[in-house]
This record gives C-alpha cells, sequence and structure tokens, in this order.
C-alpha cells in the first residue's frame, strides 16, 4: 500500500466541485516502486479500495474515471477481489475512442467486458460515450453526461482519476504539442487527428484532471523507462508531467523496470 496515502484526507473537501487555476501547484505528490507488474495491479487496487471506501464514507459515492490500455489490465484483474459499496460507484472514462462498443479498442468495452458479471458493478454505472455520435457532438454530449452528475459546478471534482501514459508522454487523448493542452473552456474536448489511432477519441481537459482529488498513473514494463525519466527525473513539460492536481494528490507506482532511470 501506497506509504503517505494515509495523509490523503488532508486534501479532501466535502464539495464535489473545483475552482481552477492553470498555474496552482501539485498539493502532494507520492512515487512508490514495487517489484514486478502483479505488485503494481495489487498496489493499485488496494489504493481504489481505501479511496472508494473514504469516499463513500464522507460523500455517500465514489466517482472514479478509467484510462484505457494498460490501466484496464490492472484494474480488471485486480478489483474484483476489493471490498467496497460496489452500488455507490459512477465510473467515467478519462478519454474514449470513438469506436463502436463492439470494438476491439473500444475502452468501454474493457472494463464492462471485465468487470460487469465479475463485480456487483452494473452496466448503467459506467457513464460512456456515445459512440454513433460525430466526434464533436460526441464530446458534448459526454460533457453533459458529466455536468448531469456534478450539478453546478465549474469544475467537477472526481474522487479519483486512474490516468495512464502513452510513449510519447501523452496521458489520457492529450498528445504532445497538441492545442488541446492549453484547452481550459470545456470540460471534455473533442480530437479528430490523435497521433494513436483511432484518429477520433474524446478526452477530459486538463483543468477537469487537475481539479481532481486523486491523480494516479501506474504503469510497469522497461518500455516505459525513458519516459518516465522524462517526465519525473528530468521534469519535461509533455502531457503527462501537466497533470498537477490543484488541491488534490498525484500518485506514481512503478515497477522497477519501469523505474529503473530514474
Ligand atoms: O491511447 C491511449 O493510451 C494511453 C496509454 O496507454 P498504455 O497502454 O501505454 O498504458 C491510455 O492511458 C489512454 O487511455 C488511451 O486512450
Amino acid at each position: 500500500m501506497v506509504d503517505d496515502v494515509n495523509t490523503i484526507q488532508i486534501n479532501l473537501s466535502y464539495s464535489s466541485c473545483s475552482s481552477y487555476k492553470m498555474s496552482s501547484p501539485v498539493s502532494k505528490i507520492v512515487r512508490k516502486v514495487v517489484k514486478n507488474e502483479e505488485e503494481v495491479a495489487e498496489e493499485l487496487c488496494s489504493l481504489i479500495e481505501k479511496l472508494s471506501n473514504e469516499s463513500i464514507k464522507q460523500r455517500g459515492s465514489f466517482t472514479i474515471g478509467l484510462s484505457g490500455g494498460s490501466m484496464a489490465k490492472f484494474v480488471c484483474n485486480g478489483i474484483p477481489s476489493i471490498q467496497t459499496e460496489w452500488g455507490k460507484w459512477s465510473l467515467f472514462f478519462c478519454d474514449e475512442r470513438l469506436v463502436p462498443f463492439t470494438a476491439e479498442d473500444s475502452t468501454y468495452r474493457l472494463y464492462r467486458n471485465g468487470l460487469v458479471g465479475k463485480t456487483p458493478l452494473k452496466e448503467e454505472q459506467f457513464i460512456a460515450i456515445n459512440p454513433d455520435l460525430e466526434v464533436t457532438a460526441a464530446a458534448k454530449d459526454y460533457e453533459e453526461k458529466v455536468r448531469a452528475k456534478f450539478p453546478d459546478c465549474d469544475w467537477p471534482k472526481f474522487d479519483l482519476l486512474l490516468l495512464g501514459m502513452g510513449p510519447d508522454g501523452h496521458t489520457a487523448s492529450l498528445f504532445p504539442g497538441h492545442q488541446l493542452l492549453k484547452e481550459d473552456n470545456v470540460w471534455i474536448a473533442a480530437i479528430s487527428d490523435s497521433p494513436k489511432p483511432p484518429p477520433c477519441r474524446v478526452t477530459m481537459t486538463f483543468p477537469v484532471i487537475n481539479a481532481a482529488r486523486c491523480c494516479v498513473f501506474a504503469m510497469a514494463g522497461q518500455g516505459k523507462a525513458d519516459m518516465v525519466k522524462r517526465i519525473l527525473g528530468d521534469g519535461e513539460e509533455l502531457p503527462t508531467g501537466m497533470v498537477k492536481p490543484v488541491r488534490g494528490e498525484l500518485i506514481w507506482i512503478l515497477d522497477e523496470a519501469a523505474a529503473s532511470k530514474l
């Protein structure tokens, strides 16, 4: 379990809304290195268990944002065994590929297949995109769905966002050098020129990500080591390095291989 996580409550407020300033420093950063991929999943899932129970105790619900790729594997393998009040969860997507739910690369599909039937979570608890819409309409529609869960907010305050990091340093569908890195008007943005296929996606914007109570990166393997060093060691301002929760906590869970160049 992440050593310092017990102090997380210091940063929590009871509201589900947040204000946002681009330049605010991150409140707290925790870095945890474990042995291997299996331990990354265990560490991540104990953290999810702990934060879900704290959120439910304090606010009566748990709001979590999911990412695709390797994060889905960690979560789907590990969380079926945690102890939590599953009925109080709402699951959102930090980003999603605009493909049918039957497509291999649909992130919703990964989580639905991995969690519904294997946990008490029900399909209705997933706040998913409408993949039949054109990309700008899909982003607008998804923002409306998220706003309905966070009424009257400037910026929503998710209890936990699970984020990945691509080999180019992207996170969610926020890619290096892309104009969306500066987007601070909308909660959910459309991207139709993603350098990583598929080209059309919807993504949470940085003000939403950085308003969360807690953001977590979890990764394993030598393939992540160079980029981990560039972000955490050299402090490069790539999208992953721009995740700086304003009044929240930032947690990195790495295996020894991913941390090997730090
Ligand atoms: O395309 C995406 O990639 C990132 C990173 O995935 P990973 O497999 O390299 O961990 C992921 O976080 C994002 O949700 C996804 O759309």
